[in-house]
């Protein structure tokens, strides 16, 4: 972060200063004592599990030289000096300082949003935008009103380019993360069912997504998916200058060949560039088209990035192949919801496999009032595929199940839980060598925890095999 005076963060979030240093100014801001670094100022937030408020003392001890605080909060700094700033909200106040701070940059800014595929994106859009120059990209998924922010203090004036994820489960977040950031180049990857509980209909995703426009830079670029419908709807009505991805051919960066290899895919953009990606499913050929796109929106030749993703790798829990004991897993399961578990259904009943297809589904959450259906509709397509046995854990994804037996998967070959805890070393057991299982779920249903208990049933099995 380049540092700023206290006056200047009292002023953007609107806040009451209290001094304890006069020269001291602003090296980092943190949301967290557990890693606060010395100079930073200390946003004091309320979570799920704990209230900033109380950990002020712990930041301060830990080199925070300012604390941002409720007004409503009553401070007790147990003898400590600190500058304060007291604040009507402190996550508001985050956003203000973040969006002050961006404003002072010169680094240009790439937002993020989409149904699907964000993290990805922004993850291929970085690994190609550091060819060029240094850029900061979002951690992991940092994509809400405090994910945004944190990511833009990383920035500093050194940074050419700074890669944004932008989330959202209700109406107004990606406004106010697009006005905190005041992209230049904003980023649609596709629109789809997701987070209806908060957005209430696939319109409401369109219009929440579409929000991101509205504070886009003047000059700025939108880049769309074009083989999305609701894309293209909020591109037609967008005045400003675009740039399409997607196989359509009315694509500006357009994938005209894909070529299947072992590991991954070769693709042909435009007719002329070939560009290896490393990495399993389809819809991953979207993403690096998208991240393309971004890179030519910027004003960059393409071909410099020719085997630019060759080294890429996806983030964890997305797609991520191993050999526990003698079956292969597949770990997608980070999130859940009808498009990416389609995607993901798709990829597992095209591979090559020696034995059987085995997918494990956990609920879809924040669906709202379509999850019934939503969750029929999956156990239908399962029902279609090569899919040979089907396990459902949780209450929503026993409607996956109970489709996948009306749509003529054999009973025998399904089963279901309420949780992960449920399943136990026998079912494990009915796991056949060479099985290819493919493990998805809502974030929520921690799907991955079923990857432990492989680990701990075929570890088991080895040493009881080492002892005979
Ligand atoms: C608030 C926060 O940052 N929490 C993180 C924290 O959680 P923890 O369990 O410790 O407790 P609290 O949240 O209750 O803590 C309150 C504050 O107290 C601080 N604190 C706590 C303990 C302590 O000893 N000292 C402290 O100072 C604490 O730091 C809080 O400020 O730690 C967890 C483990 O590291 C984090 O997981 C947790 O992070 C939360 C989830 C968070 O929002 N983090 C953002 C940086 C972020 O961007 N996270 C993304 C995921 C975001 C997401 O889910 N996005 C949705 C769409 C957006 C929906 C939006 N409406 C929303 O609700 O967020 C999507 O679909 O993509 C990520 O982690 O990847
Ligand atoms: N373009 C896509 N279309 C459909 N599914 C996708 C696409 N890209 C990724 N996925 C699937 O979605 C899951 C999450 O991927 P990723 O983290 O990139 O998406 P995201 O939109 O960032 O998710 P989140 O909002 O939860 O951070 C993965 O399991 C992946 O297989
Ligand atoms: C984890 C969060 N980014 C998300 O995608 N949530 C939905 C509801 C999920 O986990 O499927």
């Amino acid at each position: 972060m380049e540092t700023i005076s206290f006056e200047e963060a009292a002023k953007a979030v609107n806040g009451q200063l209290t001094f304890a240093d006069k020269n001291a100014r602003i090296r980092g801001v943190s949301t967290d004592s557990r890693n606060v670094q010395n100079g930073d100022l200390f946003f004091a937030i309320p979570g799920e599990h704990f209230n900033g408020h109380q950990f002020i003392v712990q930041a301060i001890d830990d080199g925070a030289i300012g604390v941002v605080v409720s007004r409503e909060h009553t401070l007790d700094l147990k003898g400590r000096s600190s500058s304060i700033i007291q604040v009507a909200n402190t996550i508001t106040a985050l956003g203000d300082l973040a969006k002050y701070y961006r404003q002072k940059l010169g680094t240009r800014i790439i937002g993020i949003t989409g149904s699907n595929g964000k993290t990805t994106t922004k993850e291929m859009t970085y690994h190609l935008l550091s060819c060029f120059s240094p850029t900061v990209k979002s951690q992991k998924s940092f994509n809400n009103f405090i994910g945004v922010p944190i990511t833009i203090f990383e920035i500093e004036n050194k940074h050419r380019y700074g890669v944004l994820e932008m989330g959202t489960n209700a109406p107004g977040e990606i406004l106010r993360l697009s006005e905190i950031s005041n992209p230049e180049i904003a980023v649609i990857v596709n629109i789809s069912k997701t987070h209806l509980e908060g957005l209430g209909s696939i319109e409401g995703v369109a219009r929440a997504k579409g929000e991101i426009l509205e504070n886009i830079r003047t000059g700025g670029v939108f880049v769309y998916n074009i083989d999305n419908p609701w894309c293209i709807t909020i591109a037609d009505r967008y005045k400003g200058k675009s740039v399409s991805f997607g196989f359509n051919h009315h694509a500006q960066i357009r994938c005209t060949d894909v070529k299947k290899k072992n590991t991954g895919y070769m693709i042909t953009i435009n007719g002329y560039l070939d560009v290896y990606i490393p990495i399993p499913g389809d819809h991953n050929i979207n993403n690096c088209l998208a991240s393309f796109a971004i890179c030519y929106a910027l004003g960059h030749d393409l071909r410099d990035l020719k085997d630019a993703l060759s080294s890429f790798k996806l983030p964890s829990m997305r797609m991520e192949q191993q050999c526990i004991g003698n079956i292969t897993v597949i770990n997608d399961a980070y999130n859940a919801n009808p498009e990416s578990v389609n995607a993901a259904l798709q990829y597992l009943g095209e591979i090559n496999t020696r034995n059987r297809r085995v997918f494990i589904c956990g609920d879809m959450l924040e669906l709202g009032k379509e999850s019934y259906q939503l969750h029929r509709e999956v156990g239908e397509k399962v029902a279609r595929l090569n899919i040979d046995a089907l396990w459902t854990v949780g209450e929503h994804a026993c409607d996956i199940a109970r489709a996948a037996k009306l749509s003529g998967m054999p009973e025998s070959r399904i089963m279901s839980f309420k949780e992960v805890a449920d399943i136990s070393a026998s079912e494990i057991n009915t796991l056949k060598e060479d099985d290819t299982v493919l493990i998805k779920g809502s974030r929520g249903m921690h799907m991955e925890k079923i990857i432990e208990k492989f680990r701990e049933f075929f570890l088991k099995q080895e040493l009881s095999h080492n002892c005979f």
